[in-house]
């Protein structure tokens, strides 16, 4: 599903929060999202979810505004994982993920084998199949990232939004998930500290102070000069000794 940004502002009490923001994504892109703590990656995602409405401009889903869809639409289309996403404590991991069904269930469409499948799908995708009778409270912090993650995946949305979904992870399954993201044919806007991470995705938009500052391919986005000056340090583009994609190295200016 195509999602645009278009000349979006939001203010809390007169305070700008992001600033005539627009971007897009195209159906089955996944967009990075980088900028400093505080630049406004977290807000920009609440608004691309219909979480929070802009105070100036539109969100359009698929041609569509967001603003006209329901409530029940918008979960049919759109998941999120928030930063620091928590659950009630007293369910199992299983029953996390089946959440991510509720969307779909109705009076005239009661859970089914359907519902059943993409469950055991999206925990197999976070390799989370073993855990899947365990406690939610015995889980690690990142063995539930990943179930969030499951529970997202399990929603079969056509946008995919994730704040930070590497947080928390071991190298492996950062990766991994990374992988998982990016192979979707769903659309997905994930917001990503690791800029070498970024540079892997189909596109990336820097925010800094609430701006867009830079957008396009990795390489168009992510120079050594945008970085260095958003971040306030050098950064250098380098290439492993056996050739590969460049990646960036990083210094105190
Ligand atoms: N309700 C609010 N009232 C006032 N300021 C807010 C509110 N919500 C967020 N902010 C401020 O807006 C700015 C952007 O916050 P946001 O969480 O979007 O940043 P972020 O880029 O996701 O940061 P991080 O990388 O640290 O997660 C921050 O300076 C934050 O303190």
């Amino acid at each position: 599903m195509r999602i645009e940004a278009r000349s979006l502002s939001f203010s809390v009490r007169g305070k700008a929060l992001l600033s005539d923001v627009s971007l897009s994504a195209q159906p089955g892109e996944t967009l990075a999202l980088v900028g400093p703590n505080g630049s406004g990656k977290s807000t920009l995602m609440r608004l691309l979810a219909g979480l929070a409405r802009p105070s100036q401009g539109d969100v359009l889903l698929a041609e569509q505004p967001l603003a006209r869809l329901s409530r029940r639409e918008i979960a049919q289309r759109i998941a999120i994982v928030e930063q620091q996403a928590d659950t009630a404590e007293r369910i199992t991991a299983r029953s996390v993920v089946e959440l991510g069904r509720t969307p779909w269930l109705s009076a005239l469409r009661p859970w089914s084998g359907e519902d059943t499948r993409q469950v055991d799908k999206a925990l197999r995708t976070v390799e989370m199949e073993a855990f899947a009778q365990r406690e939610w409270a015995t889980l690690s912090g990142g063995e539930r990232q990943r179930l969030h993650i499951a529970r997202a995946l399990a929603q079969q949305p056509g946008l995919l939004l994730l704040d930070e979904p590497t947080n928390h992870l071991d190298i492996h399954h950062q990766l991994s998930i990374l992988n998982c993201v990016r192979n979707l044919k769903v659309t997905a806007v994930v917001a990503l500290h690791d800029l070498n991470q970024a540079l892997t995705c189909d596109r990336v938009a820097v925010l800094s102070g609430g701006r867009l500052v830079a957008s396009g391919t990795p390489q168009q986005a992510l120079t050594p000069d945008t970085v260095s000056e958003v971040f306030g340090i050098t950064a250098r583009q380098v290439r492993d000794a056996g050739g590969g994609a460049p990646h960036l190295s990083f210094h105190l200016a």
